[in-house]
């Protein structure tokens, strides 16, 4: 008999989230049936959307989430014993799973062969918040060679990838993030031009100084009034701006009050779009063979803040939310 440990969603978050939101407890599985299979969670995902959406997901169920996870019985040939995936099971170290969709997630999959990279970077560079970066910079903000780029949430999984992937295309990047050590990383081991601390620095004034001719692209992560200080004030004539999340408000009770930005967005004619990485399904593989690519060629670096237990989510959960992770964080069983 196996018994799996699962966080359920008891409580729905008022601001900040609290440790009793979420409660942790046993659940006996029954044998596997034909068609199903067995799988023992690895590596589990934390992330922010995990706060934006709670306010949708219904109290009692499993958390959501991501995991890698390996499989240990099976009765389904396309997910046989020993091999990896990557599925949306949420906050559970042990799962039966028919191989189907949870409808409005992704799809299990085996992981495809790394060429001996963790399987973790599944959750990461190599997985959802990779492919963020790399279709949101190649289809959505296309930047080009030589322009300046602004980008907040830069020492995040995201942030982190989307810097990078500017350099690639020859572009001067600005870093926007919430400590020094995280713009010494950016700058002095991932190359972006310049950093900006949003906490201690008054961002406009910075910003004027590291791009005194202004902004040709911005890959918001943040939103608020970050955002609408950029948007207004820096933004070249053309400019883009690609909208993939909006944190600074994920956890406020009341929608955060921010500048209007669409003075700006009409005086610069602006391009401004939102993103999902989901729109990207159908051409998923190719993020990850490029983003796997540039890693190989020592052109793309990655970073993980790993917290150890599975009991730990919460923590690990709720410290990235607080900023305390450098790159993808993520839990070790
Ligand atoms: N549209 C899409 O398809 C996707 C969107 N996203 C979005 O992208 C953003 C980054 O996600 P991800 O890279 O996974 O997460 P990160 O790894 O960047 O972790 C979250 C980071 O947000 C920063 N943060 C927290 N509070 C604030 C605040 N008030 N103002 C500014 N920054 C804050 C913290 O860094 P710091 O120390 O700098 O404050 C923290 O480390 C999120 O908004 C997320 O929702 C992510 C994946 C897919
Ligand atoms: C205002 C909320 C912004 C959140 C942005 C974000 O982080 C989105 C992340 C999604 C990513 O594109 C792929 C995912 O799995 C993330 C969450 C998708 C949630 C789907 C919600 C389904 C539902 O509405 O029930």
């Amino acid at each position: 008999m196996v018994v799996a440990k699962v966080f359920k969603f008891e409580k729905q978050f008022d601001g900040f989230p609290q440790e009793t939101d979420l409660k942790l407890v046993e659940e006996q599985l029954p044998e596997i049936k034909d068609g199903e299979f067995l799988a023992e969670a690895v590596y589990l995902s934390v992330d922010p959307y995990m706060r934006a959406y709670a306010p949708r997901l219904p109290l009692g169920e499993t958390y959501v989430g991501g995991q890698v996870a390996k499989v240990t019985e099976s009765k389904n040939p396309k997910f046989p014993v020993g091999k990896y995936v990557v599925a949306h099971f949420g906050w559970r170290t042990h799962t039966i799973s028919d191989g189907k969709r949870t409808p409005g997630w992704t799809i299990p999959m085996v992981l495809p062969d790394f060429g001996g990279l963790p399987a973790s970077l599944a959750l990461g560079v190599l997985g959802m918040p990779g492919n963020t970066a790399y279709f949101g910079v190649t289809d959505i903000l296309q930047p080009q060679q030589g322009h300046t780029v602004a980008v907040t949430g830069a020492a995040g999984a995201v942030g982190s990838l989307v810097g990078q992937i500017c350099k690639i295309k020859g572009c001067k990047v600005i870093g926007i993030a919430g400590s020094d050590e995280k713009g010494k990383w950016l700058v002095d081991e991932l190359g972006f031009d310049s950093f900006i601390n949003y906490k201690s620095d008054d961002v406009g004034k910075a910003l004027k100084e590291a791009a005194p001719q202004g902004v040709d692209r911005y890959f918001d992560n943040v939103g608020g009034e970050i955002s609408s200080t950029i948007i207004n004030q820096h933004m070249k004539n053309f400019g883009r701006v690609a909208v993939c999340g909006c944190i600074s408000g994920y956890n406020e009770k009341e929608p955060p009050k921010a500048t209007p930005i669409q003075k700006g967005v009409l005086r610069h004619q602006l391009r401004m779009q939102g993103l999902h990485s989901t729109r990207w399904e159908d051409k998923w593989m190719e993020g990850i063979l490029q983003n796997k690519k540039w890693i190989e060629e020592g052109r793309l670096k990655y970073r993980e803040t790993v917290t150890e237990g599975f009991e730990n989510m919460f923590k690990a959960f709720t410290d990235m939310l607080r900023g305390g992770n450098f790159g993808k964080a993520i839990v070790k069983v």
